[in-house]
């Protein structure tokens, strides 16, 4: 990203902002809420548009969908009566960018299982997701953001509502992925600690309605 800023209406979230994140690179987004991490994750997802500047993912323009960005989103609960199992939900990850429903072949079937498999998550991998605790549910949406073996991981706040025990867990499941795979990754959170052993670099969002109030 080069110059970039994020406005809505009149409100600049967030500008000037120069970020290059490379391949096996693992930058950590510090921030006080509403200072535009979220934004920042949208802008690299093809979601939202940059205001100004310039933005590039693998060298085109980010667009939505595609094998090539691996999305962790926010914590959030699942609603009820949900009709998938954890299993289902990995797959998701695998060709769920693809158009219409299709019987899983055998290279589908692998990668879901290697997926499951790499968060320890087998053991698990036919319950509801519904009925996962809140830990378990995000190791399985980690699986699923990995298996389309992205490039670029987006995390945001992948660690909200976990334990400290699950928090190194899933932090360690990424750092683990960017160094082995060579996959860029750009980790959203407020629990700095448990990031801190696989962060290369801390990229901190000023400002955010807080920091106004305060000033
Ligand atoms: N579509 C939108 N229209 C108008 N304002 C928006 C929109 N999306 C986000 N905002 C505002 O932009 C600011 C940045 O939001 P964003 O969700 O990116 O912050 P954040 O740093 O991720 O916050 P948190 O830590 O609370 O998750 C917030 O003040 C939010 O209210």
């Amino acid at each position: 990203m080069r110059g970039g800023a994020l406005r809505y209406g009149d409100r600049t979230v967030w500008s000037g902002l120069d970020l290059d994140v490379a391949a096996g690179e693992f930058v950590a987004v510090l921030g006080s809420n509403g200072s535009g991490k979220t934004s920042l994750l949208k802008v690299l997802l093809g979601l939202r548009r940059l205001s100004a500047g310039t933005v590039t993912v693998g060298g085109r323009p980010p667009r939505r969908g595609g094998p090539l960005i691996g999305y962790v989103p926010q914590h959030r609960g699942v609603p009820p009566y949900t009709p998938l199992r954890a299993r289902d939900l990995v797959r998701l990850g695998v060709d769920g960018h693809r158009w219409g429903p299709r019987p899983p072949g055998p290279d589908a079937r692998r990668r879901v299982r290697e997926a499951l498999r790499d968060v320890g998550a087998e053991a698990f991998a036919d319950v509801p997701i519904e009925l996962l605790s809140g830990g378990e549910l995000q190791r399985v949406r980690v699986a699923q953001a990995l298996a389309s073996g992205p490039r670029l991981l987006l995390c945001d706040e992948p660690l909200a509502s976990l334990d400290a025990a699950h928090q190194r867990i899933v932090s360690e499941l990424v750092g683990r992925r960017c160094r082995e795979h060579g996959t860029a990754v750009v980790f959203v959170t407020h629990e700095v600690e448990p990031v801190l052993p696989f962060a290369d670099r801390v990229l901190r969002m000023p400002g955010g309605p807080e920091a106004r109030d305060v000033a």
